[in-house]
């Protein structure tokens, strides 16, 4: 490994060049968190729901580390397992006494560099013994590679099921990183809702349209199971389809089902809501401009510091 480390970017917007937007406390602290750990050569278990960024954050961490002019190689523990053709983790034929068991293998290629080993707890269990092998022997030499995992699933059931074996997720789970649902760092939701839409009405060639009142309700008020990849799909297909001047929620395919399930409670739990409501809206069509939205809204600039930080928006 050569070469001196990225500039530290604590607490960049975006953090680029890894692609990571977002200006939400839980991305700020994100950012903190991947400068520190890129400096070293730990590995890393980065866990959180599906669409969240965990393979931009695994990116992230290689391109701010020392190893950055190295390969970063990524490895779907899910797919591979079902696809015995590809390049193995392993070395086919691994442990006959005539073959090495890193030769013509995925860690080999990764030499010098890092890997990223995505859904670990769906390697095979053969699998998993090697790669504990593997790491516990790294220290004495072989090939030196920085492995990183990801997961969506509750790594402790899978222990419990027998599907993950402890002692590989204790050495993977060395340093950890959590990404944050989309719906817990709503204050993001504005800019990478613009953002994917210059970004599709340029790919698509359309004349670029703003998001309409009832859109951004809708959006303000959808759970976003699958995350940031569920928002970037849906603002997608809306640019290219959008018969009108404007994104509608029925273009985004949102709105009807989330006012319908809306729950019940007391007025303040409505008051709560209202509050929460406008300033996600604001802050959407304005593109995450806190001047301009302290203005729209008639409050001061640290009025509304305040009332981004009291709904986690900031
Ligand atoms: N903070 C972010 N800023 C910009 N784009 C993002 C961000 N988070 C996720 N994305 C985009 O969302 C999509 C999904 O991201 P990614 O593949 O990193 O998620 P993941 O958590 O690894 O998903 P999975 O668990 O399903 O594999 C990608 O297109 C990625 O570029």
């Amino acid at each position: 490994m050569q070469g001196k480390a990225m500039p530290v970017n604590s607490n960049a917007y975006p953090c680029e060049p890894c692609g990571l937007l977002g200006d939400s406390q839980p991305m700020r602290d994100l950012y903190k968190l991947i400068s520190k750990f890129a400096a070293t050569d730990s590995p890393v278990l980065i866990h959180g729901e599906a669409g969240t960024g965990k393979q931009l954050i695994a990116r992230a961490l290689h391109q701010q580390s020392p190893r950055r002019q190295q390969p970063f190689i990524v490895f779907d523990c899910q797919a591979r397992t079902h696809r015995p053709g590809q390049t193995p983790l392993f070395a086919p034929g691994c442990g006959q006494s005539n073959v090495h068991p890193l030769s013509g293998s995925v860690l080999q290629a990764a030499d010098r560099g890092t890997l990223l080993l995505q859904q670990v707890q769906d390697l095979p269990l053969d699998v998993q013994e090697q790669l504990l092998r593997f790491l516990q022997r790294k220290a004495a030499g072989e090939v030196d590679v920085r492995v990183l995992a990801t997961s969506d699933t509750d790594l402790t059931l899978a222990m419990s099921r027998g599907q993950l074996r402890e002692d590989l997720y204790y050495r993977l789970n060395v340093l950890e990183i959590v990404a944050v649902p989309l719906r817990e760092r709503y204050g993001d939701l504005a800019m990478l809702a613009n953002h994917f839409a210059q970004r599709y009405s340029r790919e698509n060639g359309r004349r670029h349209r703003p998001f309409s009142q009832e859109a951004l309700i809708a959006m303000g008020e959808h759970d976003w199971p699958g995350n940031v990849r569920e928002l970037a799909n849906r603002i997608r297909q809306a640019q290219a389809l959008a018969p009108g001047n404007q994104i509608e929620a029925i273009d985004l395919g949102l709105g009807i089902e989330t006012l319908v399930t809306a729950p019940m409670g007391t007025l303040n739990d409505y008051k709560h809501r209202a509050e929460r409501q406008a300033l996600g809206d604001v802050l959407l069509r304005h593109g995450g401009n806190l001047s301009t939205a302290a203005r729209v809204l008639g409050v001061s600039r640290p009025t509304l510091y305040r009332l981004l930080h009291k709904h986690h928006m900031r």
